[in-house]
């Protein structure tokens, strides 16, 4: 019987399950790549998304055909895809990894469940990350969360025989370039990271090599961190390389080294939030367009159009905050604090919904995870009711972490000829009428007292605590206390970003 290996955010050989199921099976295998218009034209994926997942699949094919084996891809709808190879082959198994997105892949995944029902056809769904599906209480994640990253690696077979090519039903190709014909909205990235499971490789060990002797110590400059950070977040995202490998990886290396183990043990929390992050949308989708704590939704009732484009556009007279979108728009990535302060900018001291701007930034991050990207969103917009509310001062930040406007200068090129005196509050040059720089968009202090009352008032209101309560123990972290204070000591923001 043939079975059909459906990739999706898997991009990658090793450490693949439903490819080595398919190619148990002892009978040529069918793996294939599905552009689906109904999953790639919503409001999320973007145009650098794609260009990275064709990348990723080009380093595949490569991959396969050294193994003597090929992979097909086809523009359409899954089902369609699936009703020609039935057609063409009869009986199939389809093997894929589950994909804990969106509930708009959720509910795509459900109907191809459907379909194969419906036909007598067997899909078999395996476990990505470490996150359960149907997880009956969030007290058990930890326990299955070690479980799963203590399994052994799945190897690559050897050799790899797939259906020839002149077999396949019309609609697959093994010519990948079809792709070139899928137009996807947005922007491409102008310079940064390449997709492929090589890729993704050479940058893991040339962080566990050498970068992350830097990482605690650079994680919150915007510019340092660049080099200093793993940048696996796209591979992850995307399925260059799998979550497993990383965990198991840096557990050796951490064991390996024990000079460096304060930077791996904050970079190993990191790893265990990434799937603690992606359980909460598996087990809530709908936070993805709701308000985790609705009663949040009271205080951002006006839309400002113009705030908002400005704020995207990176033109809000805000250095800091106008860099971050800049690098943004050009290289798809920034450090977790340039983040979480974009966000914080535009939904509190901006005041406005986080929705659109959740969406727009999506679009924006070549790693857009969605179970991470919402939870946070969420978290730093103050909307969860059970995290700090915080709101950042960005002139502060940038006297903290970017005190020489290194980061600023870089992609705002107005400012690179003011004295650095100037750099984080040029409006108050003398001259500042003749840079072609905008005004300040807010003034922060006033803008963010007013946001900060509005939160508050809300959280102490019994509405919002008594939703606080009940989503903290559906979605809460259950780290024992005294790892928690271990963290603490390691670095004060964690706490915050993991309850
Ligand atoms: C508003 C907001 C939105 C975000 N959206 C995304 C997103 O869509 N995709 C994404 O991968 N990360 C997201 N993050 C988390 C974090 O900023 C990035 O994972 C990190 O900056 C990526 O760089 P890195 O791979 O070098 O990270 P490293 O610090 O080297 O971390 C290694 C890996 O751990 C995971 N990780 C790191 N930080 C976090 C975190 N705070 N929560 C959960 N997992 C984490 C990522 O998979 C990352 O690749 C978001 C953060 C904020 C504040």
């Amino acid at each position: 019987m043939l079975h059909v290996v459906w990739l999706k955010r898997d991009l990658r050989l090793y450490d693949h399950q439903p490819l080595y199921e398919a190619v148990q099976g002892g009978e040529p295998i069918l793996p294939i790549y599905i552009a689906e218009p109904s999953i790639w034209q919503g409001q999320e994926l973007s145009a650098r998304h794609f260009h990275f997942v064709k990348e990723s699949l080009m380093d595949l094919q490569k991959s396969f055909r050294q193994k003597g084996g090929n992979l097909f891809t086809a523009i359409g709808e899954i089902e369609e895809v699936l009703e020609g190879i039935n057609r063409t082959f009869g009986e199939f198994i389809l093997h894929a990894h589950e994909e804990n997105g969106t509930p708009h892949t959720y509910e795509r995944d459900l109907r191809v469940h459907k379909w194969m029902k419906e036909r007598g056809l067997d899909f078999r769904e395996y476990q990505h990350y470490g996150v359960v599906r149907r997880l009956k209480s969030r007290n058990d994640f930890q326990a299955y969360w070690e479980q799963f990253m203590n399994k052994p690696l799945i190897p690559v077979s050897e050799h790899i025989t797939c259906v020839e090519t002149d077999k396949t039903p019309d609609l697959l190709t093994d010519q990948l370039e079809v792709l070139n014909h899928f137009e996807v909205g947005g922007k491409l990235i102008e310079t940064g990271q390449v997709g492929g499971e090589r890729r993704a490789h050479h940058t893991f060990n040339d962080f566990l090599d050498e970068r992350y002797q830097c990482y605690h110590f650079h994680i919150s400059k915007p510019m340092a961190s660049a080099e200093s950070c793993s940048r696996l977040s796209p591979y992850l995202a995307w399925g260059n390389l799998s979550m497993r490998y990383a965990v198991q990886k840096t557990r050796e290396k951490m064991d390996a080294s024990p000079k460096g183990r304060k930077h791996l043990k904050m970079f190993m929390s990191r790893l265990h939030w990434h799937c603690h992050f992606i359980q909460r949308l598996e087990d809530d989708p709908s936070i993805t367009e709701h308000a985790i704590n609705p009663a949040f939704d009271q205080i951002r009732t006006e839309w400002d159009e113009e705030a908002f484009t400005r704020w995207y556009n990176g033109r809000t007279g805000i250095p800091m905050i106008d860099a971050a979108m800049r690098a943004l728009h050009e290289n798809g990535w920034v450090n977790f604090r340039s983040r979480a302060m974009v966000v914080s900018f535009v939904c509190n001291t901006l005041l406005l919904d986080w929705r659109k701007p959740g969406h727009a930034l999506a679009g924006l991050f070549l790693d857009y995870e969605p179970g991470i990207h919402y939870s946070q969103i969420q978290m730093q917009s103050g909307t969860t009711g059970f995290n700090t509310i915080r709101i950042y001062n960005p002139v502060k930040q940038g006297i903290d972490h970017d005190p020489d406007g290194v980061f600023i200068k870089r992609f705002v090129p107005e400012l690179r000829a003011i004295p650095v005196s100037f750099i984080h509050q040029p409006w108050q040059l003398p001259n500042f009428n003749e840079l072609d720089y905008p005004s300040p968009i807010v003034d922060i202090p006033s803008a963010n007292k007013k946001a900060r009352d509005l939160l508050w008032s809300v959280k102490q209101t019994d509405e919002a605590k008594s939703t606080a309560q009940k989503q903290l123990k559906k979605h809460g972290s259950r780290k024992r206390k005294e790892k928690e204070r271990e963290r603490q000591t390691e670095e004060q923001l964690s706490l915050d970003l993991f309850e």
